[in-house]
């Protein structure tokens, strides 16, 4: 009997499973475990594999996730979910381990790990070392917007792009119109914000990556919030981080222009810190791939540091 690390993926066959599976492929220190597609919704199948494995990554729709969790019976699973339905959980250990100092430890000692969002892994990770130094206020009234590739809606819009269709998809699609998207409560928790930032979603006609951007205003902000004060206290914050990036004074001075493909395939994330002290303006951006550090990388990431333990 093999003693490596059985890794049970629920949802293998989703555009974030695929991608966690492809990136475990060559692995040698665990063993994957999938069921056959005939297989892959049968409810007593997914206990089975669910309750014999050592992990479980959940794949899935937040309901079917729900649903997973609740087959678990056996006390030694653990479980990394990619859905929404657990990051604003008490019981659910957040997994952006560059978030917090003790992030990275919690994570690697956790029973249950809920994934960030793709879309909030930008804003938090722009966001909570500002408001936890001081420079944004917790209340700043903030815009938060975002374009996508369309693999942010999963295999069913994959599809409206890559299919039969795809000549009648839409270049650019602003969305989300009725500011109820699932993110925002998750960006102001882990953000530390006391006011529910608003949202506003874009995708494109490219398969993926993301950039994100937070405009503030210096009025608004306390006297010290210089620019310079506040992409320091990023690159002190993310100092020594292997997956985060902050661009110093001279790469935000030479970049004119933000490709959201930039880090696609990777698990890398760069933020960047833009302004105009004239103006009194100031950009704050993410660029990184919503299936890297969005989904399938910062799963693989939180996978390797459980496996520490
Ligand atoms: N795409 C992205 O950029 C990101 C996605 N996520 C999250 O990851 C999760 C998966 O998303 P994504 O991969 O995009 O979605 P997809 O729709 O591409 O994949 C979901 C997969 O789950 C399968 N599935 C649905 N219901 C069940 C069930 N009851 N039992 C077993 N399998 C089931 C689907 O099969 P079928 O298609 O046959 O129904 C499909 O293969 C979501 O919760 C999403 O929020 C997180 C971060 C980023
Ligand atoms: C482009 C696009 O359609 N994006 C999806 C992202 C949803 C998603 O999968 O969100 P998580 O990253 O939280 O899982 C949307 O906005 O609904």
């Amino acid at each position: 009997m093999s003693t490596l690390p059985l890794i049970f993926i629920d949802g293998d066959q989703g555009t974030t499973g695929l991608q966690i599976h492809e990136r475990l492929r060559a692995r040698q220190d665990l063993r994957v475990l999938t069921l056959p597609a005939a297989e892959r919704k049968d409810a007593q199948r997914r206990a089975e594999a669910i309750n014999s494995a050592d992990i479980a990554l959940l794949c899935l729709p937040d309901a079917a996730a729900r649903e997973a969790v609740a087959m678990i019976s056996n006390p030694r699973v653990r479980v990394i979910d990619a859905s929404s339905a657990h990051r604003t959980s008490p019981d659910w250990v957040y997994g952006f381990p560059e978030m917090a100092a003790g992030q990275a430890e919690a994570i690697a000692t956790a029973l249950r790990v809920s994934n960030p969002g793709c879309y909030p892994t930008g804003a938090i990770a722009l966001l909570r070392p500002l408001v936890q130094a001081g420079l944004v206020p917790a209340d700043y009234p903030l815009n938060i917007h975002a374009v996508s590739g369309y693999s942010g809606g999963g295999r069913a819009q994959v599809e409206q792009y890559e299919g039969a269709e795809a000549a009648h998809a839409a270049p650019f699609v602003t969305y989300g119109l009725g500011l109820q998207h699932k993110h925002p409560p998750e960006m102001q928790l882990h953000a530390g914000l006391s006011q529910r930032p608003l949202f506003v979603p874009s995708y494109g006609a490219f398969r993926q990556g993301i950039v994100l951007t937070i405009a503030l205003q210096s009025r608004l902000l306390p006297a010290q919030a210089s620019l310079e004060r506040l992409r320091a206290t990023l690159q002190a914050h993310y100092d020594g981080a292997h997956y985060v990036t902050v661009l110093d004074a001279a790469q935000s001075e030479s970049t004119t222009q933000l490709d959201p493909t930039r880090h696609n395939h990777s698990n890398q994330m760069s933020l960047g810190v833009f302004g105009h002290a004239g103006h009194g303006h100031i950009l704050l951006c993410a660029v990184f791939d919503n299936l890297g550090k969005g989904a399938s990388g910062a799963a693989v990431q939180n996978l390797d540091l459980m496996l520490t333990r």
